[in-house]
């Protein structure tokens, strides 16, 4: 039998498995895999407990096109609802599904619970904290757009939420690279991703560094930024909205960086975390960057389920 691998975080994958699923992700951006059916005979399932557009459809586009089957579990469909356990779920999912695709929005340990066996692949599509097929398709943007991760400059700017602690870890494992995080006094990515990335920067010489103000922006090759609202959570402080207004990247801010491209996870409120003239102007490929979590996602379930071409 195939082992599977599980994704959870980025660090699940390997150095070569990293650069292997991101050079993968942009042969499929460029239409030279088309066709291939790498899955075919497989059943993926997708269980989305929140909302989601981008993700579910790269993912079950993907799985299609690559010719499995899915099945499809809404936040109600499962036992789980009535009291079953999530050991007992993953028991019974695992004898009969070769891949699952998991939004809880939750704490990551109900993921690694689901995938504390090895029949079925276990895939987070966004766990409260990280957000890690985001982040590869963020580095098969970048592949993309600048034909190589390796030295690419970029501004984070807004929430530490999931996306930016999936972003923190993966820029870190390319040399060269530098993340600079300007995030919200309270609301910065935690200590514990900033000291894994850390550890990888002294391997590759990429830099990570946090500040909660707008001054002194420095060169970048990419501004990037998220919604204000993440997923699931909530802010204690009636106040939150004027702590992360002069974090709204607008045309200052991209004048600011000449030279950069914007980029958003989306989805995007125009007037919030960035003006229409950005989100809709030139520099923009955050459509771009969407579409690519489509060709991502094949490259994904294809390196889970152990099929990922040599
Ligand atoms: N690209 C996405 O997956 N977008 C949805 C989630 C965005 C954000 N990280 C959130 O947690 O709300």
């Amino acid at each position: 039998m195939t082992e599977r691998r599980h994704l959870i975080s980025i660090d699940d994958l390997g150095s070569d498995d990293l650069r292997a699923v991101v050079e993968r992700g942009a042969r499929f951006a460029a239409g030279a895999a088309d066709g291939e059916r790498t899955l075919a005979g497989l059943v993926v399932g997708t269980l989305f407990r929140k909302t989601s557009t981008r993700t579910r459809t790269a993912f079950t586009a993907g799985a299609l096109r690559l010719g499995a089957n899915t099945i499809a579990y809404g936040p109600d469909d499962l036992q789980e609802n009535t009291g079953e356990s999530t050991e007992d779920t993953a028991a019974v999912l695992s004898s009969m599904l070769d891949l699952l695709v998991a939004r809880t929005a939750g704490p990551e340990a109900e993921l690694r619970a689901f995938a504390d066996q090895k029949r079925m692949a276990v895939v987070n599509a966004m766990s409260a904290e990280e957000h890690p097929t985001q982040a590869l398709a963020d580095l098969t943007t970048l592949q993309r757009h600048f034909g190589r991760v390796e030295g690419i400059r970029v501004l984070y700017v807004g929430e530490g939420n999931n996306t930016a602690t999936a972003l923190t870890l993966a820029l870190s494992r390319f040399a060269g690279t530098e993340l600079h995080l300007r995030t919200p006094p309270g609301y910065g990515v935690g200590e514990d991703f900033l000291r894994r990335a850390a550890v990888h920067g002294a391997r590759t010489g990429a830099l990570v560094e946090q500040r909660h103000d707008m001054a002194e922006l420095p060169e970048v090759d990419v501004v990037y930024t998220t919604r204000w609202q993440t997923t699931g959570t909530s802010k204690p402080d009636p106040d939150w909205r004027s702590v992360f207004a002069p974090f709204q990247v607008d045309d200052a801010v991209m004048a600011a960086c000449p030279g950069a491209v914007f980029m958003h996870d989306l989805p995007a409120h125009r007037g919030e975390e960035v003006t229409a003239a950005v989100l809709d102007g030139p520099l923009s490929i955050a459509f771009t960057q969407a579409e690519n979590k489509h060709h991502s996602a094949r490259a994904v379930l294809e390196w889970c389920a152990g099929r990922l071409p040599a």
